[in-house]
């Protein structure tokens, strides 16, 4: 192994309560909230098709055009316990803000800068509200923090001279003071979701990324980092020069996931993806007709198949300048809160289920028990659910989740292979199997059919 100072700091996955607590959640909200949703993508009556919270770059609005955007910050719809009921009906069980975008705006009056909702009409700190609220509601906050900072001077995409160094340097003990401050002012934050990192000056900056980690666990005693904050010794980002995963959990799945046939790897170690609901839009942008909107099927199906590969799955949504959703994301957050009404315990505290996948769906595995989802997204023509099962489980007998009273026909038709009766029918929304097994010997083939 190569010697590193600023590398992985453990292998394996953490057990501590923080860390089960984190994975159990499985389903969060993500909310990117800035001044990019006063404009929302639309400049000088253009609209630009990239994502709304690079509005500033994409349309080449000045610094100080941008930033007067703050003098029209007042989100007068802005309610964070209806933001919060809402996503408890949806069934999130931890949600990560946007303390600071790119653009360098503070949605918390921070003491290190003017830039915040401290110089807005809106005065307040919308931080605190979010917190007080969704925690009420027994929600984990999470805090996002972008270290890319186009606001402040004395960021630098690349170290090219000493005097690069010195101003880099300063900004990178602002960035430490903010993160100290947050940690310090909202001691209930569970995590802390950084982005804005893959810059060379950042990447030639591991030891900051290692003090930042090792200051917030010593402000915030459980805290969880995500893999993006941290750079070794030698620049290598997530996985150190060793490959050891950096932070707490993997967090390199943006808007994509992995393959449930090619990527088990991951099913060894935390991880989270994060997804928006139009192709590449976080921030609040006007016009969704200009790509593909995920339907709450598609996204429900993401959700599954993230859990059953022992992951988290972070859905955004991006509020508008006034503090209130579009349609499209409260009918997205009803639709799914209405299935996790229903079957949301095949998500939390579930984990991967150590099987092949298969055809129909995803299997999850409720943590610590011998209880088996089988989430059917594609119900089978044949009638016939095929079940593969690692060597030494043996299936005991299966039914609805929402009918427990009516055994399913559970078939061994060779070792370790089993098909399930369903009846056919059209379902319009994923159904549950639950299914009971054991640890022991299979019985050889074509043992009799059990119902
Ligand atoms: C979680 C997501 N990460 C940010 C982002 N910035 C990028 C710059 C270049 C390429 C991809 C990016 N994703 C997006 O704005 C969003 O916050």
């Amino acid at each position: 192994a190569i010697p590193l100072q600023y590398g992985a700091q453990y292998s394996g996955k953490r057990t501590d309560d923080a860390m089960n607590k984190w994975r159990s959640n499985r389903f969060g909200q993500f909310i990117h909230w800035g001044l990019y949703a006063i404009p929302g993508g639309v400049w000088n009556g253009k609209t630009y098709n990239y994502a709304a919270e690079f509005l500033k770059a994409s349309a080449n609005v000045p610094s100080a055009t941008w930033d007067s955007l703050m003098y029209q910050f007042n989100p007068v719809k802005f309610d964070a316990k209806q933001w919060a009921k809402m996503a408890k009906k949806m069934g999130v069980k931890y949600m990560t803000i946007t303390t600071k975008h790119h653009e360098g705006f503070c949605l918390w009056p921070s003491k290190y800068t003017d830039f915040s909702v401290a110089g807005s009409p809106y005065k307040k700190d919308i931080l605190k509200q979010l917190v007080e609220a969704y925690n009420a509601e027994g929600i984990d906050v999470n805090f996002y923090y972008s270290v890319l900072d186009w606001h402040h001077p004395d960021w630098r995409n690349d170290i090219k001279s000493p005097q690069d160094s010195v101003a880099f340097k300063r900004y990178l003990d602002f960035a430490y003071n903010q993160l100290k401050e947050l940690a310090t002012n909202y001691p209930t934050v569970k995590a802390f979701w950084f982005d804005g990192t893959w810059d060379n000056s950042v990447k030639k900056n591991g030891k900051w990324t290692y003090e930042v980690e090792k200051m917030l666990k010593e402000v915030s005693p459980g805290v969880i980092v995500n893999s993006r904050l941290r750079a070794d010794d030698y620049g290598k980002r997530h996985k150190d020069s060793n490959g050891q995963l950096m932070g707490d959990y993997e967090s390199g799945y943006e808007r994509r996931l992995p393959d449930p046939v090619t990527d088990t790897a991951v099913t060894r170690w935390d991880w989270e993806a994060c997804m928006t609901i139009p192709e590449n839009q976080w921030g609040y942008h006007k016009d969704w007709t200009v790509s593909h909107v995920k339907s709450p099927l598609e996204l429900l199906e993401m959700l599954v198949h993230t859990t059953s590969m022992g992951g988290n799955f972070l859905l955004n949504f991006g509020p508008t300048g006034n503090g209130d959703f579009r349609k499209e994301e409260l009918d997205i957050a009803t639709v799914i809160g209405n299935w996790m009404g229903k079957y949301g315990d095949a998500i939390w505290n579930c984990d991967y289920a150590g099987m092949k996948k298969e055809d129909w769906g995803y299997y999850t595995k409720k943590k610590n028990s011998n209880q088996l989802n089988m989430v059917v997204f594609n119900w089978p023509s044949s009638g016939l659910l095929k079940v593969r099962t690692p060597r030494g489980m043996v299936l005991d007998k299966a039914s609805f989740v929402d009918a427990k009273g009516n055994a399913l026909k559970v078939e061994e038709i060779a070792d370790n292979q089993y098909l399930i009766q369903v009846p056919v029918k059209l379902y319009t929304s994923p159904q549950v199997i639950q299914v009971d097994f054991h640890q022991g010997a299979t019985n050889g083939k074509y043992q009799k059919a059990k119902t």
